[in-house]
């Protein structure tokens, strides 16, 4: 298998190269050259496996080349053994029609986990084979931060650069990026929302004065690994509800786009998907553009659901260019005009295109709120605000009572206590693995919201290339 880019001219890498990149050296992103595809009987031979075991079945043929099955099995093996559930991503029905699948069992409490606790493995697989130092740059509303540190703390050859939002990010968010004190780890705190710090991170790709010093790696979503990696609970949780011969809905708390894309390739692949629900807060960019083909940025309002204030949603490229014929000149043409104007159009296949598996809603903050108080009273379940967009677009999304509808849970309650509390009266609590995280010391940078006081800092700490 190999890679292209959404914009057409970059080079085609293998998954090594692909994972190593993160960004194409064009602006866009990687994705496989085609989708690979699964017969009904693969699919039903999927059930009953491990989790570490589906996961390998189902990337195999994404990672080709670049590492023997059984490697690959020895790696998901290990990652996965580091979640709390036996299950990993545990599946809870709510009632005759939802359900919730639990992505927050790994060790820094959102889904994130499932996918950077293998990636930090790749890296150091990869890594292991040359004599290459990566410099990782990344952005976070407050989630991947912590995951991706977690996943690479301490591990050689690697240094990571993490930037969020200054005051937009949870007291738990914050303090689980900024204790982690191991020499590789900087956090920088920036002004300006989880857009600047993304636009940053993409710039950095494509500045020659920092590529031609050091190796510049993504831990977000633009890395291809990131969403391969969640297809794989899609996989879980539609086999457990009777897949390949019964279809799922899912409905995606999303903000960048990349998880519910991870449902789009699932779909791809041949897993049964009847739908899937795009599900935002009052950032709202994806809800408008799904439903009225208007891709415009709106400016950033903070809300409970932090992880989720965004308004450029990098993979929803991916999407488009899938959707568009992939056509690379297209779509580079397409999103230079988004990044000069902070708007584009969708085209009328792109919107088709779209309308087939996707639909949308948006929740405001008394939604979200009334969403948590209805799974505690209703299901005794508490659930955190991102989950809460989710489950309030899965039950006014009018999916048809005989298509069961999953939401994913993306971070566990105890990250948002005020907000849970707010509307339960019940705080959660921390759970024991994350154990003593007020008590710990914090180490973080606060910079200007400026691209060069940030490319100053990595260019003064990160170890060259070679
Ligand atoms: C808890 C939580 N839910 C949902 C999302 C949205 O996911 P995506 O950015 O993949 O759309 C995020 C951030 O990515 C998150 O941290
Ligand atoms: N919500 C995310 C934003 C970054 O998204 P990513 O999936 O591209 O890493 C976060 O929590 O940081």
């Amino acid at each position: 298998m190999d890679y292209i880019s959404t914009r057409g001219s970059a080079p085609a890498l293998d998954f090594e190269g692909a994972t190593l990149a993160g960004l194409a050296s064009d602006g866009g992103l990687y994705v496989p050259r085609e989708w690979p595809r699964f017969s009904k009987d693969e699919i039903a031979g999927m059930a009953g496996l491990s989790y570490a075991e589906l996961a390998a079945r189902v990337m195999a043929p994404f990672v080709g080349q670049s590492l023997t099955y059984e490697r690959l099995l020895e790696l998901t093996t290990e990652a996965y053994g580091r979640f709390a559930h036996k299950a990993v991503t545990p599946l809870k029905q709510l009632d005759e029609q939802q359900w919730v699948l639990e992505l927050f069992h790994g060790p820094t409490l959102a889904f994130k986990d499932v996918a950077l606790q293998l990636l930090g493995l790749f890296f150091e697989e990869f890594l292991s084979r040359s004599d290459r130092n990566l410099t990782i740059v990344g952005a976070t509303s407050g989630d991947t931060g912590s995951a991706a540190i977690d996943a690479v703390a301490g591990r050689a050859k690697v240094d990571i650069f993490m930037l969020h939002p200054h005051g937009r990010v949870s007291d738990v968010q914050r303090r689980q990026m900024t204790t982690v004190l191991a020499p590789n780890v900087h956090n920088i705190a920036i002004d300006g929302s989880f857009d600047d710090a993304q636009a940053m991170v993409k710039r950095m790709f494509n500045d020659t004065a920092m590529t031609d010093r050091f190796a510049i790696g993504a831990v977000n979503s633009i890395n291809w690994a990131r969403l391969m990696a969640q297809v794989v609970y899609y996989f879980a949780a539609a086999l457990q509800l009777g897949a390949p011969e019964r279809e799922v809905a899912f409905s995606v708390p999303t903000g960048n786009f990349g998880d519910v894309f991870a449902g789009y390739v699932a779909a791809q692949m041949g897993l049964p998907v009847a739908k899937l629900v795009v599900a935002t807060n009052v950032n709202d960019i994806l809800h408008r553009a799904l439903s009225s083909g208007d891709y415009s940025q709106g400016t950033v309002t903070p809300t409970a659901a932090p992880s989720m204030d965004i308004q450029v949603s990098s993979n929803f490229e991916r999407l488009l260019f899938d959707l568009g014929g992939r056509d690379g000149a297209a779509m580079a043409e397409q999103m230079k005009g988004f990044e000069a104007t902070k708007a584009m159009q969708l085209s009328n296949a792109q919107r088709e295109g779209a309308a087939a598996l996707f639909q949308s809603a948006r929740a405001d903050q008394d939604e979200m709120a009334e969403t948590i108080r209805w799974a505690w009273e209703n299901c005794g379940e508490l659930i955190d605000p991102h989950t809460a967009c989710g489950l309030f677009a899965a039950r006014t999304a009018g999916i048809d009572a005989k298509t069961p509808v999953v939401t994913l849970a993306t971070a566990h309650p105890a990250k948002f206590p005020e907000a849970v509390e707010r509307s339960t009266g019940h705080r959660p609590s921390l759970p024991a693995r994350v154990g003593d995280l007020f008590d710990r010391e914090e180490k973080c940078t606060k910079l200007a919201g400026e691209y060069d006081a940030v490319a100053e800092f990595v260019a003064g700490l990160a170890a060259p290339k070679v």
